[in-house]
């Protein structure tokens, strides 16, 4: 095996307008038709997603020609009827161009499935949420493969879990969830797929993308590939899977630590730190919500500002939490969106992690000098949590902001006041990371710190303590969250934290399955306030399926399973 050098230059952050991966003529058409769409049947129920997502079933020069001649009226729109035929002659129904596979490795009850569950009921239900990666399991279908030019959905060479309902493609930082869950039901052959589907974009586009479609080749996601490779090898010691796995790995790595995504911060000991934020290369509105975006940018009169306003939109869809007060520099407007200038600290934990995991990765495969360079980086970064991100008066870590409009000359003096001292869950991440979690005074404090901050409510730990009717904020909880969290305090030799992760693992668990009871689905997101109910907010309708649920609930049962007669019902 060949490697260069893993580790990338210094580098400055990107100084101008910044960069923009352009979309293909079949997605602008797409975006047009969108904006018909909207014009003809109004706002009510409208998914802007949805005619991104079409299919062509004939060349597009044809398609665009057919509609520029359909009658439209002064204001744009078409009628009810010349757009239906338009669509129905045109193109494929959407979702069409995503198959149904059969899972190779699924089995009704795999052997050693969830041993701590005695309670038959929960057992129940567990065997019913494992049996959903059937239903959840896509391959693209040949037409994708042989006209990738009629699709938005990308070729992807093996099958995939999508999350579920409009989300009908393979999304990066859910697949992390996904495989935890895949793993406790013993689906490894399933797992690894998903890897291999991820490196090939990786591979063809130069990072992991936000998810398998056209529109998403601008930005990527929290970036967790290294911990997917990571658990699949735990589970299944296959050192050739690491052995491929690894070159892969360390291109992402150089990916998140040059130009656009890394910024250098010297602390109050004048020791410079290079760490990382979101950053998308792209300054128009997301295709897949162009008409919402355009709407959210028109206060903006000046181009130059509307460019600016995109990029925060899709880097906050980088990030995974979009959207959110976190990313807001007035959490009442919206439009002060400045993600581009924050260095998050998840984030950060998991470039942190990707370091610990690809040193540890390389030493398995016998590239001692690779283990060597990565668990340097991972301790500079270490330094860099407890000088730029830690805050000793809260007992946690906080999102840095940087000085707004100063963002890419040299680097920036860290100060105290540009610490976001707003109540996040991210704060609390950090104690995923074994360096962290293993320290007991440390999380003693930190979670006393949780327990304190109002994040913990009666059905698991809430996003923020705003409630904006952003879906990344109070009252919705998230099943990464709870499950980095959880998993981290778990992990702790302080029984304190022990005792607080089993707590907040129960309530998941609990409200999981009366809203499953209640509705007949695994839903997107949680309302913390009340158990049992789905939580709402955001741009789209609350969504059911949910890959990362699923997951997430697995993996909890697996750690802490359910005793006999433990009731399982909203207290
Ligand atoms: O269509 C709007 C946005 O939808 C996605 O974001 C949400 O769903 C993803 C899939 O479960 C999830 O990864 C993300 O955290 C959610 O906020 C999509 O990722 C966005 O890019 C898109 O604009």
């Amino acid at each position: 095996m060949a490697f260069t050098n893993p580790l990338s230059p210094p580098s400055s952050c990107t100084k101008g307008p910044g960069p923009v991966i352009p979309v293909t003529p079949l997605l602008s058409f797409l975006v047009r038709v969108q904006e018909t769409a909207l014009q003809t049947y109004g706002k009510l129920n409208f998914d802007p997603k949805h005619y991104v997502d079409l299919s062509l079933k004939s060349n597009l020069s044809t398609t665009v020609e057919a509609f520029d001649k359909l009658p439209k009226t002064e204001n744009g729109s078409v009628s009810v009827k010349d757009f239906e035929g338009f669509i129905g002659k045109y193109f494929n129904d959407a979702g069409d161009d995503v198959v149904y596979a059969e899972p190779v490795d699924f089995v009704p009850e795999p052997h050693g499935f969830l041993p701590k569950v005695e309670n038959p009921e929960v057992r129940g239900w567990a065997l019913e949420v494992h049996a959903l990666w059937k239903n959840f399991s896509r391959k693209v279908s040949s037409s994708v493969l042989h006209h990738p030019e009629l699709h938005t959905l990308l070729p992807l060479p093996r099958p995939v879990i999508i999350p579920g309902s409009r989300f009908t493609e393979v999304y990066y930082w859910d697949s992390y969830w996904v495989i935890r869950g895949l793993l406790a039901s013993k689906m490894y052959e399933t797992a690894k797929a998903i890897v291999t589907n991820l490196i090939f974009m990786l591979d063809t586009y130069g990072h992991v993308l936000n998810g398998a479609r056209a529109y998403y080749t601008n930005r990527s996601q929290p970036p967790l590939l290294s911990a997917m490779v990571y658990e699949i090898y735990d589970r299944t010691g296959d050192v050739e899977f690491v052995k491929k796995s690894l070159p892969p790995l360390i291109k992402e790595y150089r990916y998140w630590n040059s130009d656009i995504h890394e910024l250098i911060i010297r602390d109050a000991e004048q020791c410079n730190h290079f760490l990382n934020r979101y950053y998308a290369m792209w300054n128009k509105p997301r295709p897949e919500s162009s008409t919402i975006d355009e709407e959210l940018a028109s206060k903006f009169l000046n181009d130059s500002e509307k460019q600016q306003f995109y990029r925060e939109l899709a880097s906050t869809a980088e990030s995974g939490w979009d959207f959110s007060t976190r990313w807001m520099r007035n959490s009442s407007d919206f439009t002060t969106l400045s993600t581009t200038t924050i260095l998050p600290v998840d984030l950060n934990i998991f470039i942190l992690r990707m370091e610990l995991d690809i040193a540890f990765l390389a030493k398995t495969v016998g590239e001692n000098a690779i283990t060597e360079d990565f668990l340097r980086a991972s301790q500079k970064r270490e330094k860099a949590f407890s000088s730029i991100f830690w805050n000793e008066n809260m007992g946690q870590w906080l999102d840095y902001w940087l000085n707004n409009g100063a963002d890419c000359e040299g680097p920036q003096t860290w100060k105290a006041e540009n610490q976001n001292q707003k109540v996040f869950a991210s704060n609390f991440v950090p104690l995923w990371i074994d360096l962290f979690n293993s320290d007991i005074h440390l999380v003693e404090k930190v979670t006393k710190s949780l327990k304190n901050s109002g994040l913990l409510c009666a059905a698991g730990i809430a996003t923020s303590l705003t409630n904006s009717g952003q879906q990344w904020d109070f009252p919705n909880g998230w099943a990464p969250l709870q499950h980095m969290i959880v998993e981290g305090l778990s992990k702790s030799a302080s029984m304190e934290a022990r005792t607080v992760a089993k707590d907040i693992a129960e309530r998941w668990i609990k409200t999981n399955y009366v809203a499953y009871k209640k509705t007949g689905a695994m839903h997107e997101k949680y309302d913390v306030e009340k158990c049992g109910e789905f939580g709402g907010g955001g741009e789209y309708t609350p969504q059911t399926g949910f890959g990362w649920s699923n997951g997430v609930v697995l993996a909890f049962l697996e750690e802490f399973g359910w005793p006999k007669d433990k009731k399982i019902d909203c207290d």
